[in-house]
């Protein structure tokens, strides 16, 4: 079993804003509007100039939120989110090398995988929990119904596709942990600061993960 593998995620939210950020001073508004609308965990991911700031940002001023780093995808990028305050981190794939480096690290981790081979060698490294990316575009729930029938022991949060229309779908099978989407965080409520727009979507997609408790 790697130490870094997410057996049980710390936080509560089964539902995880993948967030693409274009300016740090969002980042800290952002966490109490989801904070409010009852989501206690991001994904911040480094797909923007901003994103190790706005980590930093969040890590500092909201320790009620669980502050993940998405798309890890280079070693090199471990030791970034580490030094930013990420507690854990995502990634649409997986290498070798960045598995090594986040169990050398000790930084929590959840793989991403799209095939049965990919989820038997992660599983291989001792990751029971893995993000399904692109899940829609890969099958979506044919797809995670498929893969629990020969790997049961594994859990899945599928990202890629999922919308408050599917939502409940996805979070309704037995082999998936939490789903993640960027619909929770669209870019034009960031730029406008609409923050009870941003707290609206959160409470909507909690509410449907609550009629599943
Ligand atoms: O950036 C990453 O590390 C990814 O894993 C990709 C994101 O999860 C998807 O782009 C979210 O897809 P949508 O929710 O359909 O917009």
């Amino acid at each position: 079993m790697t130490t870094t593998c997410f057996t049980r995620p710390a936080f509560t939210s089964r539902v995880v804003p993948v967030i693409v950020l274009q300016d740090p001073a969002h980042a800290v508004p952002l966490a109490h509007a989801l904070l409010e609308g009852g989501i206690d965990v991001v994904e911040i991911t480094l797909r923007s100039g901003a994103a190790l700031k706005a980590i930093e940002a969040v890590a500092k001023a909201v320790p009620d939120m669980h502050t993940g780093a998405g798309t890890v995808t280079r070693v090199a990028e471990v030791q970034q989110v580490i030094d930013a305050g990420a507690t854990f981190a995502l990634s649409p794939g997986a290498t070798d090398a960045l598995v090594a480096a986040v169990e050398a690290a000790r930084l929590p981790f959840i793989p991403g995988v799209m095939t049965p081979g990919e989820v038997m060698h992660r599983r291989e490294q001792g990751f029971s929990l893995m993000k399904l990316f692109p899940a829609q575009q890969a099958g979506g729930l044919g797809m995670l119904k498929a893969l629990g029938a020969p790997l049961p022991d594994v859990m899945f949060c599928p990202t890629g596709g999922v919308s408050p229309d599917n939502l409940k779908d996805f979070l309704a099978l037995p082999n998936v942990a939490m789903a993640g989407g960027s619909w929770l965080t669209p870019a034009d409520a960031l730029a406008a600061g609409d923050w009870k727009r941003i707290t609206r979507l959160a409470r909507e997609a909690t509410d449907i993960a609550a009629t599943l408790a």
